[in-house]
Order: structure tokens, then sequence, then C-alpha cells
């Protein structure tokens, strides 16, 4: 597969009527990175992917494929290919036929499609199936067909909608495996639409929060994870409390919240519930100022000195897992 080409949102701006769904967005993705846009529903993610991939007319703004404006090509002319959350399969046409259609169309003849259709499948390990029809395969087989299908066109980029969201929760875990394995074997860059924030952050080199139509934080998953700027984004990745100190607004992560003897600690409060959750307990604390502070204790610690809802306890952390917000 080719590979190698800048991706840039320029002042990206959708409307639909009075609605602005995505408002004047800058980005730039760079070559061969996994992204993934996050969101709330409503947000705008999806009528960013569409636009980028064509489905959908640019109300504003600009965007650049290797410098190259191509906000007003045709879908097939873009260097992009979408795999839909549906999947979009034609029920009548074989697998191989399904993963061939573009080629078809563009005229390639019968042996070369059905060539580079095998090698296709191979790549999604569906070889097997080739002639059986999309409604004689499972969730996460028909899913690599549609993966199949995109990538036949050799993309540039590779725009997925929710691509998991029709899976079952295990096999949902298998195919995000599948897809990080194909992107750094293709090399391509992946685009990938979730509201999931453990998904992206299990797939993503690149994480985008969006959030009212603009991209909230952008940064490597690790980055927007542990520094998250604002409080949207905090709540929203989760993970973190949201503390209000008389410095301002601060971000503290759950496992970096940790319970201490009341006196000495820097918030006093009552527990207000105990979860047992596997690798730790997470503690709910109401606390000074009326605000809830969840601390993840390592089980093994919580159980050597076991804590109920209505004890008095205090929260302790370092200065440095402090992270000032600004909204
Ligand atoms: N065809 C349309 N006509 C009118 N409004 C639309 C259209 N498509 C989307 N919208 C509106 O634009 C906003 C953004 O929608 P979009 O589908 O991009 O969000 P999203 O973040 O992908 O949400 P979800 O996760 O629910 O798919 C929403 O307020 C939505 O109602």
């Amino acid at each position: 597969m080719r590979k190698g080409l800048d991706l840039e949102l320029v002042g990206l701006t959708k409307r639909y009527g009075d609605t602005v769904a995505v408002h004047a967005i800058h980005h730039h993705f760079k070559p061969g990175v996994y992204a993934c846009l996050l969101g709330p529903s409503g947000c705008g993610k999806s009528s960013t992917l569409r636009m980028i991939a064509g489905h959908e007319t640019v109300s504003d703004g600009s965007i650049l494929l290797g410098g190259a404006d191509i906000s007003h090509l045709p879908p097939a002319k873009r260097g992009t290919a979408m795999m839909f959350q549906s999947y979009a399969l034609f029920p009548h046409l074989s697998v191989a036929d399904n993963v061939a259609f573009s080629l078809k169309m563009k005229g390639v003849d019968a042996a070369a499609r059905r060539t580079r259709a095998m090698d296709m499948l191979a790549l999604v390990d569906m070889t097997k199936y080739a002639e059986r029809l999309p409604a004689q395969l499972s969730g996460g087989q028909q899913q690599r067909v549609a993966l199949a299908r995109a990538l036949i066109t050799e993309p540039q980029i590779l725009l997925l909608d929710e691509p998991l969201s029709a899976l079952d929760p295990f096999l949902r875990v298998r195919m995000r495996g599948e897809l990080k394995r194909l992107q750094r074997e293709l090399g391509i860059t992946f685009l990938h639409v979730t509201h999931g924030q453990d998904e992206a952050l299990a797939l993503a080199d690149e994480i985008v929060v969006m959030n009212n139509a603009v991209i909230e934080q952008a940064g490597a998953a690790r980055d927007v994870f542990n520094a998250p700027r604002t409080e949207f984004v905090a709540r929203f990745m989760g993970g973190h409390n949201v503390i209000a100190l008389p410095q301002g607004h601060f971000a503290l992560r759950n496992d970096l919240t940790r319970l201490a003897p009341e006196p000495g600690a820097r918030l006093g409060g009552r527990v207000t519930s105990v979860e047992f959750q596997g690798t730790h307990v997470a503690v709910t604390v109401i606390a000074t100022g009326d605000q809830d502070i969840t601390a993840f204790v390592p089980e093994h610690q919580f159980y050597a000195d076991p804590k109920s809802p209505g004890d008095g306890v205090g929260l302790v952390w370092d200065d440095e897992a402090l992270h000032p917000l600004s909204a």
C-alpha cells in the first residue's frame, strides 16, 4: 500500500440549517497515525468524518490531503475509504464479490479483481469465506469483509465510523486488536470515530476529543488522559476527580487519590460508597465543599484497613498529581 500523506482540516465547518454540527475546526493528522475522534453523542464526530469521506458537503473551510484540497472531490477520488457502522454489504453478492465491487466499478477485469479481493480477504483472515453470502457470516466476520472492501481501494486514509459498536463486548476487544494490527501493517492513517474512552485509549496514537462542535483537546492518548485541560475532558475521559481548591479547579486521577487519617489530610470527608472492582476498590467520599471524590485503593491495601459508608476519612495526594483545568 502507498503511505504517507498528511491530512489537514482547516477551519472545517458543517451547518445543517441553523445547527452548527462542526464549528471551524483545525487539525493536522500526521501520516500513518491511528487517531480516534472521541466525544459524546451529537458533538460532531460523524459529520467531521463524513465531510472527510465526501459523503457530506463542507459548509466552510477545507480538507487538505498531502497539501491538495480534496474538499469538493467525489468520494472515490479522494484517497479515502470509509467503513460504515452497519458494514453496508450487498446481501446478494458473495463475500469476494462484495470486496471486489469497487474495482468492478472502475472497470478492472474479472481475474485481476478476484486476485486483489483474495489478497484483501487473506489480510483480514477471511479467505475460506470468499463464496459465502453476508447473511451466512457472524457480525465479526461481516466486519472483516467490510474492512477488506474499504482497503481494496488502497486508501491513504481509512475512515471508520463506530466500527466496533455492533459487536458483543468480547468480540469488540478482539476486533480492536485486529484493527490496530492492520493499521500497523499497512502504515496508513486510520481515523476512527468512537464515543468509548476505553476504545480510544486502547487503540489511538492520537486522541481528538470533540465537544459541542469543536475540538476540546487533542494529543497523544497518554497525554490527554494524564493531563486533561478542561473539566469536560477530565470527566469524559474518566478515571479522574475534578477538585475545587482555593487555587482553582484541578484534575486528579482516582488512582493517585489516597485515603489517610483525617488530621493532616488535604481534605476531610465521609465515605458514601465502597465498590469492589477486582484489582482495586473504589471508595467515594463526600468531601469539604460538598464534592464527590473517588479514590481507587489497591484491593490488598483496602482490605488491610477497610472502610464503610459513614466512616470519616482524609484525602491526600502529591502536588504533581494535580492538573489545573481551564474551564
Ligand atoms: N443530516 C442532518 N441534518 C440535520 N442535523 C444533523 C444531520 N446530521 C447531524 N445533525 C446534527 O448535527 C450535530 C452533530 O451530529 P453528528 O452526527 O456529527 O454527531 P456525533 O458526534 O457523530 O454523534 P453520534 O455519536 O450520536 O453519532 C447533532 O446536533 C445532529 O443532530
